[in-house]
């Protein structure tokens, strides 16, 4: 089986947004002066998509979230020469090959992203080629079902979160994740703010369900360390993204700090950079995201390094190119699950480009033995709201 074409397209959603609140959830721009569009850092309002071709026929789908046009360029200018003509059961080499020839320039962000794309593409080529889904192809079941987080929970008025999160209970969910509104420039008020949003929360879903606390690199060190001893009462699953990815000495110090587990990863690639976090204990909750980590065959030696650290692996944004790894390692005990709803900050766009995302039912869901690769397709529901870049 030889590649024969690889195709990028950026699908830029175009229609109805839920405009996000002032304060919904802390993030990087917020330590600026001049923070201005405090969602600049995440704003995910469009989606590469990436079709891998071959001579018999078969199509491999993968995708990327992150600076969708500057993947796609990627994709397009430098790695789809490096694949075609290549058998796609070669995943190895082609990985190497993709990572080695944009070392210079590439290895962590949107380089490694649009190296993911064409990785979970070709890996959905395989499953496709031998008829079985992509996580037989790894390790196989080792769950009879994914228990999911619900993950939404930005801040807003209190009665509105509680409100949430106990739909969340009532759809079965048995853990749930929040985010904190405010960081260092909010003062004692802005400190207070985020402890009663968890106290809010917490009131309304009882000590026996797990909430884990978002912090979206919001904080600093300094602003961490007066906030954990606050949170300790809460008893938080974990506290996610406390400081700057890069701080990988200050995720190790907060670590060390209280019982509260640190949480971090999403911002993280390949099994290099999870060796450093692993190294330093910087994580008690590794949270690649397949989609950015190097792909699949990134991600399935990540799991590996975890499983020999002991430190649970449970991707960002749940999706089916992770959903494959959680059910194919004991590694991965949990995840993500980011509830279908309007678009908003854009985490929800996967549900409106592709078919065949599992719904959880109680708080789980589950994989099809049936359906080979990764059991996407492409919708054509909402295709008139986007614009597509060809
Ligand atoms: O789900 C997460 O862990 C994220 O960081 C998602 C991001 O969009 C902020 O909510
Ligand atoms: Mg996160």
């Amino acid at each position: 089986m030889k590649i024969t074409n690889v195709r990028a397209r950026v699908f830029e959603w175009k229609g109805h947004t839920v405009p996000p609140q002032p304060h919904f959830c802390s993030n990087a721009m917020d330590l600026l002066w001049d923070k201005g569009d405090s969602m600049g850092t995440f704003r995910f309002h469009g989606w590469t998509v990436v079709e891998v071709e071959t001579d018999d026929g078969l199509v491999g789908i993968g995708n990327v979230a992150l600076a969708p046009r500057i993947a796609k360029a990627i994709i397009d200018q430098y790695l789809a020469p490096l694949v075609l003509g290549h058998d796609p059961f070669d995943y190895e080499y082609l990985w190497q090959r993709m990572y080695r020839s944009t070392h210079a320039w590439g290895r962590k962000g949107v380089a490694m992203a649009a190296i993911s794309a064409i990785d979970i593409a070709l890996w959905d080529l395989m499953g496709k080629a031998t008829g079985r889904p992509v996580f037989k192809l790894l390790g196989g079941r080792t769950k009879e079902k994914i228990p999911c987080y619900a993950s939404k929970l930005y801040r807003t008025d209190l009665g509105e979160m509680q409100a949430e999160a106990q739909r969340y209970l009532d759809q079965g969910f048995t853990s749930m994740k929040m985010r904190f509104g405010y960081g260092p420039k909010d003062g004692p008020e802005g400190m207070r703010k985020n402890l009663d949003s968890v106290a809010a929360v917490r009131e309304v879903i009882g000590p026996d369900v797990d909430l884990m606390l978002e912090c979206y690199m919001g904080w600093n060190l300094e602003y961490a360390k007066r906030m954990l001893p606050k949170l300790e009462k809460f008893e938080p699953r974990w506290l996610e993204e406390p400081v700057l990815a890069d701080d990988i000495d200050g995720y190790a110090e907060l670590n060390r700090l209280t019982a509260i587990p640190i949480s971090g990863g999403e911002h993280e690639f390949t099994s290099h950079g999870f060796r450093q976090l692993l190294d330093k204990r910087a994580v008690s909750v590794i949270q690649y995201d397949t989609n950015r980590v190097g792909g699949i065959t990134a991600a399935h030696k990540i799991n590996a390094l975890a499983e020999v650290y002991g430190v649970p692996v449970i991707p960002h944004a749940g999706q089916m190119h992770n959903y494959h790894l959680t059910m194919s390692t004991l590694a991965s005990p949990m995840s993500e699950y980011f509830p279908v709803h309007e678009v908003e900050v854009g985490n929800e766009l996967f549900y409106y480009i592709f078919e065949g995302d599992p719904t959880p039912e109680n708080g789980f869901i589950d994989l099809d033995e049936h359906k080979p690769g990764l059991g996407l397709s492409l919708s054509q529901r909402y295709l008139d709201q986007f614009n597509i870049v060809e």
